[in-house]
Formats: structure tokens, C-alpha cells, sequence
């Protein structure tokens, strides 16, 4: 599988977005993390600044939303052109329809769990999505310590996925830098969020094209 890399805009600075988006042109994504102080404890950002982002680049944005009512708000992200809408399983009450509505807008559906969501309750949604996140920290805030814990999660979403076809990326969010992501990628991830270790680097397009080697040579 081909290795992604979707740095995370919220370790950039927020007041110059379109430098930091243009800072990293050999990235697959951006991924915007869109939080709403009811489902994680931070604000970040919204549908204005996704629709300006739109606007300031052509890499595809990948948003991932942190909001408590993602039923209502996720189409409206489709619509603002992301190319991938993501989904909490905790936060979202119709499923279902709102990553068939996603997929209708034409963006790219996604379900995300928080480290204590099992996947396998949720293998019957498979078809209805084109990403699976896994998140790797508690969400809410970037430069948290990736969580170990979360390697066997991993390997059992992979193994869920290639019983699936192996059509679903599996994209892994947290605390995934140099050090971390050859596990994850030797766990079964290829899609990798890193938002500290791209935007934190001194030259964070050097810094993405170091963390793909790296998976790349774990990769199976
Ligand atoms: O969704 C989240 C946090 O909730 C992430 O996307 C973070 O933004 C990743 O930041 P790092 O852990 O890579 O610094
Ligand atoms: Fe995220």
C-alpha cells in the first residue's frame, strides 16, 4: 500500500495558513482539525477557514471533525470542498447517512475512533467508508505522546480491512513522528497524520519526506 503523509495544520501558525499549506507541496494532504469545545475540550476552527484553505491551495483537505454533532455539520464540509470528511463514531448518532452523504457530495467518508472505541463493533459500517482513523492520542490537542497501547488496535483494524478487500485506508492520528511511525506502519496504518513532527521541524517539507522513508520501509 502506498504510503500518505497528511501533516496537521494545527501545529502550524495559524495567522499565515496559506504559507504553511504552500510550505509543504509534497504532502498527499492537509489535515484540518476541526474541534468545537463540546466533543474535545479546544476550538479550533470551522467552515470559513476550510473554504478559504480551499481557495489558498490545491493539495486536498482532509478534515477531521472533532464536533459533537457531525450529522449536522459534515455535509457542509463536503460541500466546502474537502476531499475527505471524517467522522467520529462516539459523536455521531445516524451514521450511516451522514457517511452516505458525504460520499454523495463526493468527498471521501471517514470514520474516526478515540483510543477506548473498539473497531469491531463497527466492521458492519466498513462498506459505507473510504478511511478508517485511528487515533493514537486522546483528541483534542497536537504534541501529545503517541500511545503504544494503540499498535495491536492497529493491526486488528488492518486484518478487518484485508478481510474487507483492503480498499479502506487506514489512517493512524497523534503523536506520530520518526520515532513512532514505522510501527504504525509495520502495524498495518498508510495514511499518517503528523502534525508537531512536520510543522515543528525546521524544514517541514524535509521532515514529510523523512517520515514516508521511514514507513515506507516498515510498510508490508
Ligand atoms: O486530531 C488531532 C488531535 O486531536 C491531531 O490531528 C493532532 O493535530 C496531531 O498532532 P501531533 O500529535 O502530530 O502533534
Ligand atoms: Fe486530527
Amino acid at each position: 500500500m502506498a504510503v500518505q503523509i497528511s501533516p496537521s495544520i494545527l501545529a502550524a501558525d495559524f495567522a499565515r495558513l496559506a504559507d504553511e499549506a504552500a510550505a509543504v507541496p509534497n504532502a498527499d494532504w492537509l489535515h484540518v482539525d476541526v474541534m468545537d469545545y463540546h466533543f474535545v475540550p479546544n476550538l479550533t476552527l470551522g467552515l470559513p477557514v476550510v473554504e478559504a484553505l480551499r481557495k489558498a491551495t490545491a493539495t486536498p483537505l482532509d478534515c477531521h471533525l472533532m464536533i459533537a454533532d457531525p450529522d449536522r455539520w459534515a455535509p457542509a464540509y463536503a460541500e466546502a470542498g474537502a476531499g475527505s470528511v471524517t467522522i467520529h463514531a462516539e459523536a455521531a448518532k445516524a451514521p450511516v447517512r451522514t457517511l452516505r452523504e458525504i460520499r454523495s457530495l463526493g468527498a471521501r467518508a471517514g470514520l474516526a475512533l478515540s483510543p477506548a472505541t473498539a473497531v469491531e463493533p463497527y466492521e458492519d459500517l466498513l462498506g459505507e467508508i473510504d478511511m478508517l482513523l485511528l487515533m493514537t492520542v486522546e483528541p483534542g490537542f497536537g504534541g501529545q505522546k503517541f500511545l503504544d497501547i494503540m499498535l495491536p488496535k492497529i493491526r486488528r483494524a488492518r486484518a478487518l480491512i484485508e478481510r474487507h478487500g483492503g480498499r479502506i485506508w487506514l489512517q493512524v492520528d497523534g503523536g506520530v513522528d520518526a520515532e513512532t511511525i514505522g510501527r504504525c506502519a509495520e502495524a498495518g496504518a498508510d495514511v499518517f497524520v503528523a502534525g508537531s513532527a512536520v510543522y515543528g521541524a525546521a524544514d517541514p517539507a524535509a521532515a514529510i519526506d523523512a517520515l514516508r522513508a521511514t514507513a515506507a520501509s516498515q510498510s508490508g
